[in-house]
């Protein structure tokens, strides 16, 4: 069943046409990145499978159901700041998430319920790679760090689909690529599709198994308000990247695919001696 499915959206602000009738299949466990132009409407389109805005015409699906009109705990989300809570600790942060997905009315849980929401919180921790900072608070946590947290607090309450804005932009490109190995990590082993708003090409071929790139086609000033953001590309990452299969396959390119990656390969002289 397609995880999300978005037929003929259209998404206006007052008189400003932002998202030009988009249709979008995702598939369940894909990982989407979509990237474009500044103001092209790319968060737009995240907080409306958020279900933060409403759209204008059109309907969003999931799971082949109407998208509820609040933010639920099947749908996380990470911003590329602010996600987490400042005046909680590394692990209260982890365990709110949880007591608000359990107890949304009161949003605590006591007795054995806790403990287990702790013990829970305390491997998701360990996990992200944050074991050892579970009493420290987020202002004394590096941006690195703080974005591990809002992964784990976002994945605490297994959402079926992760909404990440731009998640690892601020972040100096080595810390970068260790969150990216990450962020792979979560999506082979939890069961959700995930998508990405970036601005970074790069991250997006590294993490996505599928790259949409939005562009208002005409974009002269003063025909801004008048039309939106539509598909500019619609790119299938190659070689195919499959959730829960961390490594790729190795397969023989058909005649019109792209080469293998590079790596050791039928000409390497090591490999005739082995
Ligand atoms: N709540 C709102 N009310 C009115 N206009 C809005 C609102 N939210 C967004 N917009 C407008 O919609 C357009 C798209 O904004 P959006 O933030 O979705 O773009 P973006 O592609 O995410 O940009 P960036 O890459 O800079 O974050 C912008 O022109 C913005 O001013």
């Amino acid at each position: 069943m397609t995880a999300i499915s978005v037929r003929h959206l259209w998404k206006e602000y007052g008189d400003q046409i932002v998202l030009e009738d988009i249709s979008l299949d995702f598939a369940p466990r894909a990982f989407i990145a979509l990237v474009g132009p500044s103001g092209c409407g790319k968060t737009t389109f995240l907080r409306i499978l958020l279900s933060e805005e409403t759209v204008t015409r059109g309907e969003v699906l999931i799971g082949g159901q109407p998208i509820a009109r609040e933010p639920g705990a099947d749908r996380g989300v990470v911003f590329q700041r602010y996600s987490v809570f400042p005046h909680l600790t590394v692990l209260g942060n982890v365990v709110l998430a949880a007591e608000m997905g359990e107890a949304p009315l009161t949003g605590r849980l006591f007795g054995a319920r806790r403990r287990a929401a702790e013990e829970e919180a305390r491997a998701l921790i360990e996990e992200v790679g944050l074991k050892g900072a579970e009493d420290k608070y987020p202002a004394a946590l590096s941006g690195g760090m703080q974005q591990r947290l809002a992964l784990a607090q976002a994945i605490m309450r297994r959402p079926k689909i992760l909404l990440l804005d731009e998640p690892f932009g601020a972040l100096d490109p080595g810390i970068r690529a260790d969150i990216h190995q990450l962020m792979l990590k979560l999506w082979n082993t939890c069961e959700m599709t995930v998508v990405m708003v970036t601005h970074d090409l790069k991250e997006a071929f590294t993490l996505a198994t599928r790259i949409i790139a939005f562009e208002r086609r005409r974009n002269r000033p003063e025909e801004k308000a008048r039309y939106g953001a539509t598909i500019a590309k619609d790119i299938e990452v190659w070689p195919k990247r499959i959730a829960g299969q961390p490594k790729t396959k190795s397969v023989n390119p058909g005649r019109d695919d792209p080469a293998l990656p590079s790596g050791p390969g039928r000409d390497d002289p090591a490999l005739q001696t082995a």
